[in-house]
This record gives structure tokens, sequence and C-alpha cells, in this order.
């Protein structure tokens, strides 16, 4: 079927893997999306590897893992249905496209619960092998606000590692946050360990509370001027988001045989 019609919108796919989706309000075309290519925006999730793959099980993977780029399966039906909440579940399992990069076996379970002012996303990583393995995931949430005017707090007094500084001994140093309230003026590829249970995004006019659980770092990322070097970013486009990501970012969760990991994050407008 190369269309898929909703109460409001219909997603046109295409057998090479691209889709449009457009709302039957205005016939206003809302999400665009070719081939392989990660959505730069909204929530992309990130495993097994963040950043340029370290793992020697990852040494195949592009940046940031695969499942960014994989077709997830949904059953059709919802969890949850009523005023407290909808939540809808996704799941990824080793595609053959997967199996031939990645040999692990494993299962993500993605749970998107929409409530009036709040959405959270649970993601679940179950090791269907026989053997331990080692992996880290991350939610890459992308906020939109005027990135010369945010700021993020609490986060006074952790550690973070800087991913700007040139050297890769600068890089792997760890520094300390003295600041009371953190921004992005300056390109920011922030790696705080030991993540506060909430930080307030803030900006004139609005703000986010992102709440995480079972994600020890936090990922502060914004790379001002420098996001022209950014393929597929749009001129300018640095200037209406900060990322915050909640993740396992920082050394390797190791999962064994059988056991699932859980993490969640919850964004509440503020
Ligand atoms: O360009 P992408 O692969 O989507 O990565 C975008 C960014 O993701 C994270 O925030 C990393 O910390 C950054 O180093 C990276 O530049």
């Amino acid at each position: 079927m190369p269309f898929k019609e909703a109460r409001d919108r219909v997603i046109l796919t295409h057998p090479k893997g691209a889709s449009v989706t457009i709302l039957f309000f205005g016939a206003t075309i809302i999400s665009w999306k070719s081939p392989d290519r990660p959505v730069r925006g909204g929530i992309p999730i990130v495993f097994p590897n963040f950043g340029p793959a370290e793992h020697p099980d990852h040494k195949d993977l592009p940046q940031h893992g695969f499942s960014r780029n994989a077709p997830w399966e949904f059953d059709d039906s919802l969890l949850m249905d009523n005023e407290a909440g909808v939540a809808a579940r996704f799941t990824l399992e080793p595609l053959d496209k997967i199996r031939a990069v990645y040999k692990r076996p494993f299962q993500l379970v993605y749970i998107v619960t929409l409530a009036e002012h709040q959405l959270t996303t649970d993601l679940h990583v179950k090791n269907t092998g026989p053997d331990p393995f080692e992996f880290q995931a991350l939610l890459h949430t992308y906020i939109r606000a005027p990135s010369k005017e945010v700021s993020i707090s609490p986060l006074k007094g952790k550690s973070y590692i800087d991913k700007t500084e040139v050297s890769a001994e600068g890089r792997a140093t760890v520094k300390e946050e003295k600041r009371d309230v953190v921004d992005v003026k300056k390109p920011t590829d922030s790696v705080y360990e030991n993540a506060p249970p909430s930080v307030q995004v803030k900006w004139p006019g609005g703000g986010v509370e992102v709440r995480s659980a079972g994600f020890p770092t936090l990922t502060i990322w914004n790379p001002q001027e420098q996001g022209a070097e950014v393929p597929d970013m749009e001129e300018g486009g640095w200037e209406r988001f900060v990322c915050v990501e909640p993740g396992y970012a920082r050394g390797f969760k190791k999962l064994d045989a059988g056991s699932t990991y859980a993490a969640q994050q919850v964004l509440s407008v503020l």
C-alpha cells in the first residue's frame, strides 16, 4: 500500500523508503523524508553507539548507530487511549540490513505517551541473545527555541566533557560546570555525567522541563554558526533549536543475556 490514511492526514510511502505526510487541513505537507537520512529534528533515537563508533561491536556502524535510520514496527493498536493519555508502541529487531553490520541479537521497544501538556518516551533495550553485550543509547531531543536566548539549569557542579575542544586530550578532560545557568550562545557540545533527574530549558516566552530516569548523561548541543558545516542543516537552522539529550552516552551499558534496560524521558511544558 503506497498510502496510509488517518483521520486528519495521509502518508504516502515511496517503495524506496521516502515518505511524505500531508494534513487534510490546508493540504499542508508537515513532513517529508528521503530514504536513509535521519530526521534533523524531533527526537531521533540513538542506539547502539553515540557519536562515532568506539566499541568493537559497533565498528561497522555510522555515527549514532542505526536505530534512527531504520523502519520501526507499529502494530496498529494503542496501549492506552483515554483522557490520561494516548500511547503507542514501536519495536525494532535486527532486520537483514542491521544484521549485516551489527551481530548482537536485541529488541528495542519505544513507547510514546501523549498527555495534554506532556510527552513521555520510554526506551527499552532487551538482550535477546545468549551473551552479554555493551551499548549506548540516547534520545536526541531537539527543542524548538531561540538558541541565543536559551538557558538550561540546574547543571552547576556537574562534571562534563566538552566535545568542542580541538585536541583529543581536551575532549577527554573532565570539566566542572561553574555556571548557575548554562547557555549555548557559542558552539556547545557537552556531555554531563550524573545528570539531574530534571532540567528546565527556558527562553523568553517559553520553556520545557526535561525529566529523565535511567539515563545517566545529559548532552547539550548547538553548533551555532558551525552548523553551516552540517550538511543537512538549513541556513540559520542553528538559531532555532537546542538539543537536550538524556542518554547513556559515556562508557557502555552492559546488558546480560535475557535482561532489559529501561529508561524514560518526560517533556512537560513550563
Ligand atoms: O549530525 P548528527 O549525526 O545528527 O549529530 C548531531 C550531534 O549529536 C550530538 O548532540 C553530539 O553530541 C554532537 O557531537 C553531534 O554533532
